[in-house]
């Protein structure tokens, strides 16, 4: 049997609130293959983000292990980590904030390069063109700042970013939650080339299981930080046992209530599949709690938020 690209196994996570701990993800495990495609979806604060950012060791997880290639990266101090951390890069939600105000779309790009060690400037400028040119923006967009583009665009640039350092894995956190369902359409079309051309595997954060139908072979669906269901995307959405994956199936069944965002009938109709699910319940004090500094960052960010 070959190691799969990553492995996921009883991964933890635990935030210091007052008083004590919250655990935001309590045992989770899974696999993706090189080349493949998993979604993660659950209710919202079920903990996918932190499972997101504990992959690219933005967090340092409280137990379990993440295998890369069969290493562990979980509790890898970060002087070992650092050759690693270009093969698992991360495209954020917002593409209005996940870019540097400052730097033009060529600064942006090159930036991983140059932290990977390209010192020559004009090769830097050369691979970003090629990147640019890669997630079909022209090159007139090199020069731009992030002001004088829209959301898709945008968001093309953070994917360009994250490809920079050549990653065998891009993990998406609700990437293209934020864009209208045509550009939504248009950036599932290029990580789904991507995943053709450079056999790069994805995880996909998503709460529309729409997007999850068309862009994953795999799906796990979790709750109260557990993974409740998990299996071939299509046998889990032809099937689904658990509440929460039926009512969300049937919205995205109902054309009214898909608009590509985070519809109100949606979340309606979630939480009344998920009342009386306690664990799923944020405790007030845990509730609000800002995210963690840093998680907005760059992909490759050397820091992690909650220090190594
Ligand atoms: N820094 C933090 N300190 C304390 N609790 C936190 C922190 N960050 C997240 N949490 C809590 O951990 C749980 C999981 O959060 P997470 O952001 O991973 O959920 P999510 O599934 O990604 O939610 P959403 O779909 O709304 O983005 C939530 O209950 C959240 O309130």
């Amino acid at each position: 049997m070959t190691t799969p690209l990553l492995a996921v196994e009883g991964l933890v996570v635990e935030y210091p609130v007052p008083g004590g701990t919250f655990r935001a993800v309590d045992g989770v495990g899974f696999t993706v293959e090189r080349g493949g495609s998993l979604a993660i979806v659950g209710e919202s604060g079920c903990g996918k983000s932190t499972i997101a950012r504990s992959l690219v060791r933005l967090l340092r997880p409280t137990a379990g292990r993440i295998l890369l290639d069969g290493t562990d990266i979980a509790t890898l101090p970060e002087r070992r980590l650092r050759p690693l951390r270009r093969r698992v890069q991360m495209v954020f939600q917002d593409p209005y904030g996940s870019l540097d105000p400052h730097l033009t779309a060529e600064e942006t790009v090159a930036e991983p390069l140059r932290l990977a060690g390209v010192t020559s400037k004009a090769e830097r400028a050369r691979r970003a063109a090629e990147l640019i040119d890669q997630v079909g923006l022209p090159a007139s967009a090199l020069h731009r700042r992030p002001a004088e583009f829209s959301g898709g665009q945008r968001q093309r640039i953070g994917i360009a970013r994250a490809l920079a350092s050549d990653p065998e894995l891009l993990v998406c956190d609700e990437a293209t939650s934020a864009l209208d369902v045509s550009v939504q359409a248009q950036v599932l079309q290029l990580l789904r080339d991507l995943r053709t051309e450079r056999q790069l595997a994805y995880i996909v954060i998503s709460h529309n299981l729409g997007v999850v139908r068309e862009i994953s072979s795999d799906v796990v669906v979790m709750r109260g930080g557990r993974v409740v269901e998990a299996g071939a995307t299509q046998a889990v959405l032809a099937a689904p046992t658990e509440p929460y994956t039926r009512a969300l199936r049937r919205a995205a069944l109902d054309p009214t209530t898909m608009r590509g965002r985070k519809p109100r009938a949606v979340v309606s109709a979630i939480a009344t599949a998920s009342a009386g699910a306690a664990e799923a319940a944020v405790s007030p004090e845990v509730a609000g709690t800002p995210e963690p500094a840093g998680s907005s960052d760059p992909a490759g960010s050397p820091e992690p938020a909650t220090p190594s």
